[in-house]
């Protein structure tokens, strides 16, 4: 849609809007970075997202990389900057045919700066010589397809030497074709407000929408920089106030955001604009405290429990996705790009099916760009990297705990897509135990929800004054060995639970009675409608999910080079989930159990607290009588010591957890470090018999 339609919706509305400026990253993980800010800030609503252009030239993919993610995968207005510098009339006509085909249909048309190390602008070889001639070409080649902005300059362009001519060229913009003035950064509202006055004044008037850029006061020094040194007008009350607290950074950002707030509500309440442009510098805080502190930030329906996705149109179409997906709806856009029907019957699930897009591409790409990040990522605690199931169960417990941003399998921050706060909270905790029984590893989850309103700010979606209700769903990887375990508890004990489980090799273990229905877990009553079901487990998706999921083992594999023994250890591990390990979904039909799926692993949590009370006696052993043995000098002496700790070990509880393994193991630890070691680590495992210890000669 049109920036310009969407301005004039919410004028009709009342409603004031607000939109966001990014810069395109420079790096691959300035891009994750950034893809994620953007996300978590279009929660907001924002009306619009522009990306500026990098002058120069460079980078352009960076830009249409962020315009596709935003426009395709967020589903928000974006609003691409192309610029005449440095760039001939073919990559701009390649650049426009690009923002198309991912769905964007702004420009904000500019000139750009000069060239770097040029005093003056010049057009470059086969380019366009001003914005105007670039609003022109682009009406020329695309119609009225695209929606054109301008940049304006309330404190006039530098280059420009009296009002009159930078009104006269603006002017010129407009008559080419611009249906819509983003302007420069100003700090001075009532010097704003007088030029917007003479904007409309002008000859004959120029009447489209004129967006005011703000720019939130991150630190002194940026400040001074963009805005003091760049010689615009700022109000005494701000300098004063920035003078006062300059050397304290908190103090500065909390300045700067009284003065948005109170500079958004003057502009709003002028009536001379319909809404406020942030420049955000990539940054979220100030710009989101200074919304909430104006009283901007709309309650905005969700149409459906996932982010409804504009383009290409026919998505305007789909009504219902795989829950499998949830975690990455990129991939699933990706793969379901070529469909032109969306299914929501089962038999048009399963036709559909064949035609999910390869694995190629996106479809398995993990989320970081190169090895050395995702290895930096996914790794545990105290950054190592997993050799062994209980390390991976670690690296899974700390994405549930949310100190890992994304998992192979979840692209986002646990529960960020769900916008389901305290729902999450609860379910978290869970999740965390579950990782931790160390033969589950849990990818996606859904809490239970029964009948709560539609109106409702955290869970509700679709038309107001319905209920919505949602089945607990949980999916996870599974041991080869607990599998039977599950099954036959949840063939003996759970009737209300249905499942699929799958391994690499698509062995499957199957249900007495295979679903052919998709089984619907979400789904919302609302007055006159009919029964909305957005979301469903069916089997057919979940067996080309399954190649996907079992697929993104091995990316994770491919980031451990061969050679080192280290990486060896961790890509064998990974090998081994990968290539034995089950992938199981799990429903728990009954959506009054406010348990959800968790009664079936309570067998597991008890389990696991036994033994950490088991380890936590070995522990103690080893606190009051393993020192002892490691202060010992000759390695008979070392025996002596275990045999004494041992005794005493026996006489206090009868015990003999002390075991010889474990005391095996210190003399081994002793002897090696030439009968002075120093045990540094000693960590016992699943209660007796297996210890490691780390020494140093
Ligand atoms: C909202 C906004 C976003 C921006 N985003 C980017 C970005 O993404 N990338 C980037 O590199 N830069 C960006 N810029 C900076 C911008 O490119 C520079 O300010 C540039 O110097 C002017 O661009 P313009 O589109 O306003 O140029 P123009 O409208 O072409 O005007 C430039 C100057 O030339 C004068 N002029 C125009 N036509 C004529 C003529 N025929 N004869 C004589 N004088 C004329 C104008 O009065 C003005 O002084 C942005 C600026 C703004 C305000």
């Amino acid at each position: 849609m049109k920036i310009v339609d969407r301005i004039h919706q919410r004028q009709e509305e009342g409603r004031p809007f607000f939109s966001f400026e990014y810069f395109s990253p420079k790096t691959a993980q300035g891009m994750i970075n950034l893809n994620d800010r953007i996300e978590r800030m279009c929660h907001l609503s924002p009306e619009f997202v522009d990306i500026t252009w990098g002058a120069g030239g460079s980078r352009p993919a960076a830009t249409l990389e962020v315009v596709s993610n935003v426009q395709k995968v967020l589903g928000v207005e974006t609003c691409m900057h192309l610029i005449c510098t440095d760039n001939p009339i073919k990559n701009i006509d390649k650049a426009l045919k690009e923002a198309r085909a991912c769905g964007n249909q702004n420009i904000l048309a500019l000139r750009g700066d000069a060239p770097s190390g040029q005093k003056s602008w010049t057009p470059c070889k086969d380019g366009l010589p001003s914005a105007t001639a670039l609003v022109r070409h682009i009406r020329a080649t695309h119609g009225d397809y695209f929606g054109i902005g301008v940049a304006a300059y309330p404190e006039l362009h530098p280059e420009s030497p009296t009002l009159e001519h930078d009104l006269y060229y603006l002017k010129q913009k407009i008559d080419a074709g611009a249906d819509f003035i983003v302007t420069q950064l100003f700090f001075d509202v009532p010097k704003f407000l007088d030029w917007v006055r003479e904007v409309r004044r002008y000859g004959v008037g120029i009447e489209v929408p004129i967006v005011p850029g703000l720019m939130p006061i991150q630190t002194y020094a940026g400040f001074k920089k963009n805005v003091v040194d760049a010689g615009l007008s700022v109000p005494q009350w701000i300098l004063d106030g920035l003078e006062a607290v300059k050397e304290d950074e908190v103090a500065v950002r909390q300045f700067g955001v009284e003065v948005g707030v109170k500079m958004v509500r003057e502009l709003v309440e002028s009536g001379l604009v319909a809404g406020v442009h942030f420049y955000t510098f990539n940054l979220e805080k100030s710009t989101r405290l200074i919304l909430e502190g104006a009283g901007l930030v709309p309650f905005i329906r969700k149409d459906k429990p996932w982010r409804t996705h504009f383009l290409p149109h026919r998505r305007r179409q789909e009504h219902q996705r795989p829950i499998f997906w949830a975690n990455r709806p990129k991939s699933y856009i990706s793969r379901t790009e070529t469909w032109h029907q969306f299914p929501s019957t089962a038999n048009q699930w399963q036709r559909s099916v064949n035609k999910y897009g390869s694995l190629e591409g996106y479809g398995v790409g993990i989320k970081y760009p190169t090895a050395a990040e995702a290895r930096l990522h996914w790794s545990n605690n105290d950054g190592r990297q997993p050799r062994r199931v209980g390390d991976l169960s670690e690296v899974f417990q700390r994405y549930w705990r949310g100190e890992l941003q994304t998992l192979p399998w979840c692209d986002h921050p646990c529960g960020a897509g769900v916008e389901s706060g305290g729902e999450w909270e609860s379910y978290r905790d869970r999740l965390v135990e579950l990782n931790g029984v160390g033969c589950y590893l849990a990818i996606n989850a859904q809490p239970v929800v029964n009948g709560v309103k539609s109106d409702d700010k955290v869970l509700g979606w679709g038309p107001s004054g319905g209920y919505v209700y949602q089945k607990a769903f949980l999916e996870f990887f599974v041991s080869p060995d607990q599998l039977p375990i599950l099954i036959d508890r949840l063939k003996t004990q759970y009737p209300t639970y249905t499942y699929n489980a799958i391994n690499h090799s698509d062995d499957e273990e199957e249900e007495e009675e295979e679903e052919e229905e998709p089984n619907t877990v979400t789904w919302g009553v609302f007055p006159n409608h009919e029964i909305v079901q957005p979301t469903i487990v069916e089997r057919s998706s979940f067996l080309a999910w399954k190649d996907e999921a079992f697929a993104l083992w091995d990316q994770w594999a491919q980031c451990f080079e061969g050679g080192e023994t280290e990486s060896d250890l961790t890509r064998k591990v990974l090998d081994e989930v990968r290539g034995t390990w089950y992938l199981m979904n799990i429903v728990n039909n009954d959506y009054h159990e406010p348990t959800g799926v968790f009664d079936l692993f309570e067998e597991d949590f008890v389990r696991v607290k036994e033994v950490r009370e088991a380890d936590a006696k070995v522990v103690a052993v080893e606190a009051s009588d393993v020192s002892q043995v490691l202060e010992a000098k000759e390695v008979t002496e070392v025996e002596e010591e275990v045999e004494k700790a041992t005794r005493r070990q026996e006489e206090k509880d009868g015990s003999n957890v002390f075991s010889n393994a474990l005391a095996a193991v210190v003399v081994a630890a002793a002897a090696a470090a030439g009968g002075r070691g120093v045990c540094q680590e000693l960590v016992v495992v699943e209660n007796i018999a297996v210890a490691e210890a780390n020494c140093s000669a």
